[in-house]
């Protein structure tokens, strides 16, 4: 492994200062009975930043989050959350704090506009001079893409609608930290778009913290300013997608036709790989194409000698 490896308590959150962590954990470990499912997990958050928290099925992903909603006692290690532990917080700092659950399926009858405008006018009392709350139901309903339905009985949305209806009602309070878990399974294409352009807006116009679960790379890539790789109960990677395919000894993948015929080539250093092929064929090299490793790669990789040791 190369120097970028941040695992461990001694790497806790070291990119961000003190002062700026929206989340801090530290040590977090986790028992359900004699199993332990958590190991010393440590990160941190700072303030309108993205972070995506990325693992094989079973790695601890959702016993993390819920810890960090309170939903969940942890057996122990050190949990901050907007300042306030999470275990201890009142109802001031759940207001503060957006939650994605899948879908409101006992609310059907319910029209969308009416369930929005119901569980916003909760968060009236918790606006502040800085942040009045909660969003108006109309720019909400704009900004999540469900303003021609506001009048439709939930029971009548689609699948990737009724998601739609979850992140509002997430982030109907207009939180200071917001949690997703999976926030497009079920998403079509362009109904993925949407939500990574809202996500984008979330953190440009409300500086919001989002740390969000998924099984999707290309998400991933696309909206986190970090990634987290927490496999078998511990973090294994801690950085950008740049910062972690660097830390992976990537070979680059190298793809041209010369004659009607395809070939591919994988080099460390694609550079003098590509001048020598061009110097030999020149003109008859076509659809060249260097392709660097993909945060696919990267994480089947990290995930791989991450078991690869602890075996
Ligand atoms: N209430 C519980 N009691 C006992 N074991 C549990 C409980 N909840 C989760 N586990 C176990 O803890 C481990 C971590 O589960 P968790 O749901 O946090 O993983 P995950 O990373 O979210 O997985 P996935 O990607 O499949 O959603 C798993 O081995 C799971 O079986």
């Amino acid at each position: 492994m190369g120097g970028m490896a941040l695992t461990g308590a001694l790497a806790a959150g070291t990119q961000v200062p003190p002062g700026e962590r929206v989340i801090d954990v530290r040590d977090l470990r986790m028992r359900y009975g004699t199993k332990d499912v958590l190991h010393g997990v440590s990160f941190a958050a700072r303030r309108g930043e993205v972070l995506a928290l990325l693992g094989p099925n079973g790695a601890g992903k959702t016993t993390t989050i819920e810890i960090l909603e309170g939903f969940r006692m942890r057996s122990s290690g050190e949990v901050t959350v907007l300042d306030t532990d999470p275990a201890r917080a009142g109802e001031a700092w759940r207001a503060r704090v957006g939650v994605v659950l899948q879908s409101w399926r006992d609310h059907g009858k319910w029209r969308v506009q009416e369930l929005l405008d119901h569980l916003g006018a909760y968060y009236r009392r918790y606006s502040t001079d800085l942040k009045s709350r909660p969003w108006p139901v109309g720019d909400l309903l704009e900004v999540v893409g469900l303003s021609a339905l506001a009048s439709t009985r939930i029971a009548r949305l689609s699948g990737g609608q009724r998601r739609r209806l979850d992140v509002a009602i997430g982030i109907v309070g207009r939180p200071d930290l917001l949690f997703l878990d999976e926030p497009t399974v079920g998403f079509d294409p362009e109904a993925r778009r949407e939500f990574h352009d809202l996500v984008h807006r979330l953190t440009d116009v409300d500086d919001t913290t989002i740390l969000l679960t998924t099984h999707d790379l290309d998400e991933a890539e696309k909206l986190a300013d970090r990634i987290l790789i927490l496999n078998d109960g511990r973090i294994i990677a801690d950085g950008s997608a740049d910062d972690l395919s660097r830390q992976v000894a990537g070979e680059s993948e190298i793809r041209w036709t010369r004659d009607g015929q395809r070939f591919v080539h994988s080099a460390a250093n694609p550079t003098p790989f590509v001048r020598e092929l061009l110097l030999q064929h020149g003109d008859a090299v076509e659809d060249l194409e260097v392709r660097r490793n993909s945060l696919e790669d990267t994480y089947i990789r990290l995930v791989h000698d991450s078991e690869g040791r602890a075996r």
